[in-house]
């Protein structure tokens, strides 16, 4: 399906396609060395309205919003072999400062306002988030998506494209599902704490047990995986169903809970009904679904578009692997918006709320 290219050529193309304003995407799965590309062969804007369709599928936050598809029948599909040997300058220190302060004000009371929402109404959950604006006006593309690509291995790391919506990129720690014919994969992931290198040495999940997560922390994590057992279990659709313990996982300079969850899917099922299941997930929108979705589109004062929406391989060979859009952000002429949030409880702490958006942002800031 993906013809091989060196990684020099694919990344020509990529440049070719960018200033030509063609519609490609390049990605790399998390703990893989390959490099995959769909380049569109025209302009047009296709939608997916029932996930039947093969190609790249590109999602907004707002599942009321249609879902983008590079279609495999329209694209060239290529593939690169890519190592840290091929880039060897890793990261930039964090030398991008901008103006903070005025963004906390606003960032602060947004979370203030969500407490409140979350006691008046007794309800669980809202993620709330912002976006960061960076002079870029030295913007590189290929060098960025590089620098992606070496410093966050386990994350799926992109750049998606389209004349008519814009350039976006990013480095994503969240799986939303992993469906190949009825075997099905997901996991419950939140809860953030910076990841203290002077302590730890490795980049093994495993060496990370003795990490102390709080109480806020932990219940934040566990209405995302009490929410995606009750909606499979309303679905009735998960036999052979599997929940791994709670256990803790780097991605980039940060720490958080994950929980993975498996099992069989009833063959009745679609991909649409499964994604209408999930997304979005308390860990991008709340508990209750559709109140905290309002509250968010009511609130937020910006618009999230793509982020904390999903991305991914659509039905490629009977497979589908859609993430959850984290960690990414979006070109607009000489700057960057990033785009970054957070789970919001009763426990809540404003302004360490704010501290946490502030370290979600660093991994975008480290590559620019
Ligand atoms: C909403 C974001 O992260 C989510 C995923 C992991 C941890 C999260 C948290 O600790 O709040 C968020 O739920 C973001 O990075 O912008």
């Amino acid at each position: 399906m993906f013809e091989n290219k060196s990684i020099n050529e694919l990344f020509a193309k990529v440049q070719q396609a960018f200033e030509t304003k063609k519609p490609f995407v390049v990605y790399r799965q998390p703990e893989s060395d390959v490099v995959k590309g769909f380049f569109q062969k025209n302009n047009d804007l296709y939608n997916t309205k029932d996930y039947l369709d093969s190609g790249f599928v590109f999602a907004p936050f707002d599942n009321a919003l249609p879902s983008i598809l590079f279609p495999l029948s329209e694209s060239e599909l290529y593939a690169s072999k890519f190592t840290d040997a091929h880039f060897i300058n890793k990261q930039n220190d964090l030398s991008v400062v901008s103006n903070l302060e005025s963004s906390k004000a606003g960032h602060v009371a947004l979370v203030e306002k969500g407490i409140k929402f979350l006691e008046n109404n007794k309800y669980k959950k809202v993620v709330l988030s912002r976006k960061q604006t960076i002079p870029t006006p030295e913007f590189n593309l290929v060098e960025t998506f590089k620098k992606l690509l070496v410093s966050y291995n386990n994350a799926l790391v992109y750049c998606w494209f389209h004349p008519k919506v814009g350039l976006w990129l990013g480095a994503t720690p969240e799986t939303l599902l992993k469906v190949s014919k009825t075997t099905f994969a997901t996991m419950a992931l939140a809860g953030t704490q910076v990841f203290d290198n002077k302590k730890y040495s490795s980049d093994q999940d495993s060496d990370y047990k003795d990490v102390v997560w709080k109480e806020k922390e932990i219940k934040e994590q566990k209405h995302v995986t009490d929410f995606i057992l009750e909606q499979f279990e309303q679905g009735r659709v998960l036999n052979d169903f599997r929940v791994s313990k709670p256990y803790t996982t780097k991605a980039g300079n940060l720490l958080h809970l994950r929980t993975d969850i498996s099992g069989e899917l009833s063959p009745e099922l679609t991909l649409k009904n499964i994604i209408n299941l999930l997304h979005p997930t308390p860990a991008v929108c709340g508990v209750p679904k559709q109140e905290a979705k309002d509250f968010i589109l009511q609130n937020e004062n910006y618009n999230r578009e793509y982020y904390t929406g999903f991305l991914g391989e659509l039905n490629l060979a009977g497979t589908s692997n859609l993430y959850v859009n984290l960690r990414c952000m979006q070109l607009i002429k000489n700057t960057i918006d990033i785009y970054i949030g957070g789970g919001i409880t009763n426990d809540s702490n404003p302004e360490n709320e704010w501290e946490e958006t502030v370290a979600k942002s660093k991994v975008m800031l480290k590559v620019l």
